[in-house]
C-alpha cells in the first residue's frame, strides 16, 4: 500500500520539557486514523508536526516521501495536506459562501481580496458550489457562519479544509459539541465527501470513543508524548488495561464498523526524557 504521510522517531520539545518522544507512525493510501490520548499526552502537538506547522526537534515527517517539517500550512495545502481552518470561529459573519471561498482562493493562489474574488472569478464561484454541494451547505451558502447550526458549523470548518482539494485530511474532534443524535450522520456525511472529492486518507483528533472504534482503520494512542499503542480498533478495544490508560473508562460496544475511505500529561519521565 502506498504510504501517504509518515512520521519517523519524531521528537518535539518545549524548552526543556519533551512534548514528542520518539513518534512514529504512518498513514497508508485509504486509511482513516484516529489518534487518541487523554489530555497533555501531545495530541495537538503532534497534529501540529505532522501538518508542518511545528518543524520536530528531532526526526522526520514527510508527505508522499518529501520532508515536510515546519512548511506552514501554505505550502502544505499546495502539496496536497489540509486541516480545518476554525475560519468559522474566526469569523462567524462571513457567510458560508465566503468562507468556502477565502479557502478556494487560497488553492486558486489569488492574491487580491478574496471577497471579491468570489463575485469576480468563474472558477472561485464554481469551486464553492461544488463544495457546498459535496455538503450539504448549498442551501446555507449566504447565511452566516455563526447562524448555522453546531453541526453544520463543524461541516463548513471541513468544508473549507476540502476546498484545498487535499489528498489527505486532519480533521480535530470534527463533532465535538454536535448531538449524540447527530453525530454519526455527520461523520457518515464528512466520509462520503471524501470519497467524492478524492480525499485518500484522513486523520481524526478524537476524544469520542464510540466514534474512534466505529470509524478508524488504526488507532494512534499517546500517552505523555510517546505511541502507547497504533492497533485496530477490534484489537485496541480488547485491551481494557490500554483503554484505562488512554480515557479511564470502559470499552464502548463495537459496531459494524461504518463504510469508510478503504491525569496529568507532564510526568517525571516526559521532563527528562531525551530525544
Ligand atoms: N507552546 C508550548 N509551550 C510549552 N509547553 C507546551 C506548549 N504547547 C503544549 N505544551 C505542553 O505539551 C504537552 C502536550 O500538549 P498538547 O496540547 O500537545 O496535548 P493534547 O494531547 O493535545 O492535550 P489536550 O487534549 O488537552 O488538547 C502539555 O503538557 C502542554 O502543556
Amino acid at each position: 500500500m502506498t504510504t501517504l504521510l509518515e512520521a519517523r522517531t519524531v521528537c518535539k520539545s518545549y524548552g526543556d520539557f519533551h512534548a514528542l518522544t520518539d513518534v512514529s507512525l504512518s498513514v497508508a493510501d485509504g486509511e482513516f486514523i484516529s489518534i487518541v490520548g487523554p489530555n497533555g499526552a501531545g495530541k495537538s502537538t503532534l497534529v501540529n508536526v505532522l501538518t508542518g506547522l511545528l518543524r520536530p526537534t528531532s526526526g522526520r515527517v514527510a508527505f508522499r516521501g518529501t520532508d515536510i517539517g515546519g512548511i506552514g500550512p501554505v505550502e502544505l495545502a499546495r502539496r496536497g495536506m489540509a486541516r480545518g481552518f476554525q475560519l468559522v470561529n474566526v469569523f462567524p459573519e462571513l457567510t458560508v459562501r465566503e468562507t468556502l471561498g477565502v479557502a478556494a482562493s487560497s488553492r486558486l493562489k489569488r492574491t487580491g481580496n478574496p471577497l471579491r474574488s468570489l463575485v469576480r472569478d468563474r472558477e472561485i464561484a464554481d469551486a464553492v458550489e461544488e463544495v457546498a454541494e459535496i455538503f450539504n451547505l448549498r442551501h446555507r451558502l449566504d447565511q452566516p457562519a455563526r447562524a448555522l447550526s453546531q453541526g453544520e458549523k463543524k461541516l463548513l470548518d471541513v468544508a473549507s479544509a476540502f476546498a484545498l482539494k487535499p489528498e489527505l485530511i486532519l480533521i480535530d474532534e470534527p463533532t465535538s459539541g454536535v448531538s449524540t443524535g447527530d453525530k454519526h450522520s455527520i461523520m457518515e456525511l464528512l466520509i462520503d465527501a471524501c470519497r467524492k472529492a478524492g480525499v485518500r486518507g484522513i486523520i481524526q483528533v478524537e476524544h469520542d470513543m464510540d466514534l474512534v472504534a466505529r470509524y478508524s482503520d488504526r488507532i494512534v494512542a499517546l500517552q505523555a508524548g510517546r505511541v502507547l499503542a497504533d492497533e485496530k480498533p477490534e484489537v485496541f478495544f480488547k485491551d481494557p488495561a490500554l483503554i484505562a490508560a488512554v480515557v479511564g473508562t470502559r470499552p464502548p460496544q463495537l459496531r459494524p464498523k461504518a463504510a469508510n475511505l478503504n491525569t496529568s500529561s507532564e510526568t517525571a519521565s516526559q521532563r527528562s526524557a531525551a530525544c
